[in-house]
């Protein structure tokens, strides 16, 4: 199988492009006319760097607006061919893409359309060149891939065959099942791209707003199966226009393609036994059972602080590492480890954000396949040495530089707690805390597609449709993931300035990730209760909020008083509710929070979030503090 991405998918100029393209392993691009002619080079030239760097020219395009036109403009277009007939052979490349017209000149009608390319193959065929015919989704007269395949079965000439666009098909809603009727070899190229479903006009959400399949809302592997179904060999190609991809990080960018593009075919393989799909085997998506622990960077105040909130919730120290300064919290099902470590990865994890959680360890049904899985999909493994009597827990770099460990049952890496640290006694207070609810991660913005994409391709996990939050000072979008039973669940929330919350904690702590964990309790007034014994300090809520909920929900009086009384956020979604503590925020904004989840309720209280954030500015800012 040819993996291929177009160059307009990638920010930078021409020579930018091929390298992050080379270095996230493709095999292939398709040059999009524009970046060559930005370029300054020759066309050979051109060609030589592309396949110095390991890539081969797949595809040349577009070239538009060349059927159906009438004389003179038709013999001008057949030049205009010829003309790029000679670049292309330059270049060192056999195919290009036709897009169907968009002229206003263009007269309709397939039978002339079909005799235009038919014309246009004798003299393809003449260089030993190939010509594919794309329908646009915003096209003339040909907007839909059934029309096309009419044209190139008419024009019936071995030079000219069918492109295929998952966008133009997917975003017209046109049945992906229709192209399992076109015979496999007359599809010359298979572009692929995804977008969100947002009802706008063709042509913009086409050049604005596409991402890598698995990003958006499209079929994409529907649309896939039925392109491999038939005999399809050729080329699999991204072809992404977007406005943040092209002034993104070019490397990044291009690694999340390949990402998207070995995790949607390996989906197309399982889905699809009869397509043949050339691809080293990889393990499916990972099942991840539930988080084992967290690990905190921390060191001097700091660490005190995050003791203190950790003891005030009900935590205690139950173990000591064999040979590390590492101590291990545990409440329920949930380990929270400290480490004060000052050299190794923690460390340097500590030295660039400050108090961090550097590392999540999950707990999945197969730890090698999970390795195997995301190294496969471009994850980097990650090592350090092992002291003696420590195990060797293999782990992956999550995005940002953090860490992801994995843990198995058969494998005996779940005995590490036994194994590696010295159990204290002290087992007493608990303050009803089972597991961990949600991790919530921080990003930026731009960043959100990338980590949905590392999540849902890595692991079995669905996205919930993103949120808006409002900061009182801006937005903040905010993405659940979450395995089928929920035993893992992530938020995404991405800031747009650094003036958010979000946004402040990212600036803040240069890049971190995790800023707050949710704990589960199945009665939160009793956790509430144990908590104030303890002395917690959890966040105060506005008055104005409780007036609110009585107005929002059929409450009582008493049901109320005791929500205010201990600090409690409340929602309802028609099929359970949701009780939401938080503590106050340490350590540059991070914070933890404490759910209990009645009935089915299945979200996480984002009607809540602007009132939580705004309860948090107000303690980090008190009256008379400049602005953070
Ligand atoms: O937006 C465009 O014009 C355009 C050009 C070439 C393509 O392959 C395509 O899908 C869209
Ligand atoms: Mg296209």
């Amino acid at each position: 199988m040819k993996t291929s991405i177009a160059t307009v998918s990638i920010s930078g100029n021409l020579p930018e492009k091929l390298e992050a393209i080379a270095a996230a392993g493709f095999d292939g691009i398709e040059i999009f006319e524009q970046d060559f002619i930005t370029h300054d080079g020759t066309p050979s030239d051109v060609g030589k760097l592309i396949r110095s760097l390991g890539l081969e020219i797949t595809l040349f395009q577009p070239f538009r607006d060349f059927e159906g036109l009438p004389d003179p403009l038709r013999a001008k277009a057949f030049d205009r061919a010829e003309r790029k007939f000679d670049l292309m052979q330059e270049l060192g490349t056999d195919l290009v893409l036709i897009c169907s017209s968009c002229h206003p000149a263009a007269l309709g009608g397939i039978d002339r359309a079909a005799a235009d390319l038919h014309a246009l193959g004798e003299r393809a065929a003449k260089r030993g060149l190939r010509v594919g015919y794309e329908a646009l989704a915003w096209g003339r007269h040909v907007n839909d891939h059934r029309d096309a395949w009419e044209i190139v079965r008419r024009a019936d000439h071995d030079a000219i065959g069918l492109i295929l666009d998952s966008f133009h098909t997917l975003a017209r809603k046109t049945d992906p099942d229709t192209i399992r009727r076109i015979p496999g070899d007359k599809i010359f190229f298979v572009q692929l791209a995804d977008a969100p479903l947002i009802d706008m006009d063709l042509l913009y959400w086409s050049r604005h707003f596409r991402n890598m399949p698995g990003e958006g809302d499209l079929d994409v592997t529907a649309f896939m199966q039925a392109v491999m179904a038939p005999g399809y060999t050729g080329p699999i190609s991204l072809e992404i226009f977007n406005d943040q991809f092209r002034g993104g990080s070019a490397k990044a960018i291009a690694k999340d393609g390949y990402r998207s593009l070995i995790a949607l075919m390996d989906d197309v393989r399982r889905r699809e036994p009869s397509a043949q799909v050339d691809l080293p085997q990889i393990p499916e998506r990972r099942t991840v059972k539930g988080v084992s622990f967290i690990e905190f960077a921390s060191r001097g105040d700091e660490a005190a602080a995050l003791e203190t909130i950790l003891a005030t919730l009900g935590f205690r120290p139950t173990g000591t590492h064999i040979s590390k300064a590492l101590t291990l919290w545990t409440q329920g099902d949930i380990r929270i480890v400290i480490n004060l470590e000052t050299t190794g990865y923690a460390s340097s994890a500590y030295n660039m954000h400050g108090t961090t959680a550097c590392d999540i360890g999950l707990n999945v049904d197969d730890v090698e396949a999970a390795v195997a899985r995301a190294t496969h999909l471009g994850a980097s493994p990650f090592q350090q040495p092992t002291g003696p009597g420590e195990l060797d827990i293999p782990a992956i770099r999550g995005l940002s530089g953090s860490v992801i460990h994995f843990i198995d049952d058969a494998s005996g890496l779940g005995d590490v707690w036994t194994l590696e640290f010295n159990q204290t006694d002290d087992q007493t207070a608990e303050a009803g805390l089972s597991k961990i609810d949600h991790v919530a991660q921080t990003m930026s913005y731009d960043e959100m597609l990338s980590w949905s994409l590392f999540y849902t391709t890595l692991f079995d996990m669905t996205k919930s449709p993103m949120v808006d939050v409002i900061d009182p000072e801006g937005l903040v979008r905010s993405q659940a993931l979450e395995t089928p039973d929920g035993g893992f669940r992530i938020t995404l929330n991405g800031a747009e300035t650094h003036r958010t919350m979000a946004g402040h904690f990212l600036a803040d702590s240069f890049g971190a990730s995790i800023q707050h964990i949710a704990f589960a309790t199945g009665d939160i007034f009793e956790s509430a209760k144990a908590f104030a014994r303890l002395g917690f300090k959890s966040l105060p809520v506005s008055q104005n909020y409780y007036a609110d909920l009585r107005s929002r929900f059929d409450l009582s009086d008493e049901f109320l008083t005791r929500l205010q009384a201990a600090n409690i956020f409340y929602d309802e979604d028609g099929t359970g509710a949701f009780l939401q503590l938080y503590s106050q925020p340490f350590a540059g904004g991070i914070f933890f929070e404490i759910v209990e989840r009645r009935g089915d309720y299945k979200g996480y209280g984002a009607a809540n979030a602007p009132f939580r954030i705004a309860a948090q500015k107000r303690l980090l800012r008190p009256k008379g503090m400049p602005k953070i």
